[in-house]
């Protein structure tokens, strides 16, 4: 599966798959792919035996708010009786009680959660992870949460691309003023280039949070700056951010829930990736699902991620995302395995060493507890993944209890 480049349209069928297979590493990185016969004339110093399972590149997260203080579980009782995501947020709660939550945690608080929640995601077949701070909104948190990410990076195997998401929300006290908030945030950009603190910029562009002219103004600040640029766009109101990610020449347009069928032209036409996010759908008791088929169909890149997050999208587990790509995206399994590989890889710009199983590439690697690469998505909502590789050492090994 050696790609140079995001794999569009139809050629998202077009998967590479080996019977008998075997793969060589050396020093992290895979140096041979052959078949199971001629890996029989290598001298290996260690052999790990994949008796026969589906083996696949590590899972590739291209879209977590993974960096965040407590958790939100009292807002599931308001969610069933039907008050909607946009109002709890108006009404303080949502994205802002864990704005609350994540100013009143410490960094050492913090960065333990993180490695928590990433040794989840690695026990679940990801090797690679976007980290999106967000729940700041003052310098000094969100440089906290900056700061957490990178070190996590690291401590942790798993390889951690950090995004500025200053933009997430509008605080209380800048309510009638976002414009000035959003000074306040563009600001920081020459301070968190210069420590290496994220290689993107986002911004949620939504009803009551930031609008399409707001958001165009941020992002052209942002890639003057040398950021590469991601929205949360049409994922309640269809506001035009599918339309304007590609306008700007984001790497990647994330939700695209209500996107116009004019956005989905434009993004099939683009290099922007649409990032589908099929778990807040289902998360927020939604019917209504990113038109991911209709994308495929006008020849746009897709990836899918969980969007792990403690409101919308509560779950490091990106295979059970993977199930409802097929059942509710009405993605083909092939479609399915780039969109969290490949295609993953090239909405955070790893598509040089992630998402592949390629000769010169990293060794990150799973094999799984299936027969096949069909039956991940088939057989939902628990952990598939037996042995995880990162960088060519076993980081997980499921262990059996007979
Ligand atoms: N929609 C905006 N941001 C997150 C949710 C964040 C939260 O609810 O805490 C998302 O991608 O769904
Ligand atoms: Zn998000």
């Amino acid at each position: 599966m050696d790609k140079k480049g995001p794999v569009k349209g139809k050629d998202m069928n077009d998967l590479t798959v080996m019977e008998d297979a075997a793969v060589a590493i050396t020093n992290g990185n895979v140096v041979w792919i052959g078949s199971v016969e001629k890996a029989m004339n290598i001298q290996a110093e260690q052999t790990i035996d994949a008796e026969g399972k589906l083996v696949t590149p590590g899972l590739v997260e291209p879209h977590t708010h993974l960096v965040f203080g407590g958790s939100r579980e009292k807002e599931m009782a308001l969610k069933q009786q039907g008050v909607d995501y946009l109002d709890i947020l108006k009404q303080g709660g949502g994205i802002l009680a864990t704005v609350n939550a994540t100013k009143k945690a410490n960094y050492e608080e913090l960065l333990d959660k993180t490695l928590f929640h990433l040794d989840r995601m690695a026990m679940h077949g990801i090797t690679t992870v976007e980290a999106k701070s967000g729940y700041g909104l003052d310098r000094d948190t969100e440089l906290k949460q900056l700061k957490v990410a990178k070190e996590a990076n690291v401590k942790h195997p798993l390889d951690v691309i950090s995004t500025f998401l200053g933009a997430h929300a509008i605080p209380p006290e800048y309510r009638e003023d976002p414009e000035s908030f959003l000074d306040v945030m563009s600001d920081m950009f020459d301070e968190i280039k210069e420590n290496n603190l994220a290689e993107f910029v986002d911004i949620f562009t939504e009803t009551g949070v930031f609008t399409v002219e707001q958001s165009r103004r941020y992002l052209q600040k942002a890639k003057e700056k040398g950021f590469g640029v991601k929205l949360h766009a049409d994922e309640i109101d269809q506001l035009g951010g599918t339309e304007l990610a590609v306008e700007v020449g984001a790497i990647s347009g994330d939700h695209l829930a209500v996107a116009s069928d004019e956005g989905i032209e434009q993004l099939a036409a683009s290099n922007t990736i649409g990032v589908i996010l099929p778990g807040t759908s289902f998360y927020l008791g939604k019917d209504i699902y990113a038109k991911a088929r209709q994308m495929i169909d006008s020849g746009a890149a897709i990836a899918i991620s969980t969007d792990f997050n403690p409101g919308s999208s509560v779950t490091e587990n990106l295979q059970f995302i993977m199930s409802i790509a097929a059942l509710r995206l009405k993605l083909s399994p092939a479609e399915i395995w780039y969109a969290v590989t490949v295609n993953a890889a090239h909405a955070i710009s790893r598509g040089h060493e992630a998402g592949s199983i390629a000769t010169g590439r990293k060794a990150d690697i799973v094999i799984w507890d299936a027969p096949n690469y069909m039956y991940i998505p088939y057989h939902y909502g628990v952990n598939h993944a037996k042995t995880v590789i990162k960088n060519g050492e076993v980081l997980y090994e499921r262990q059996s209890i007979r």
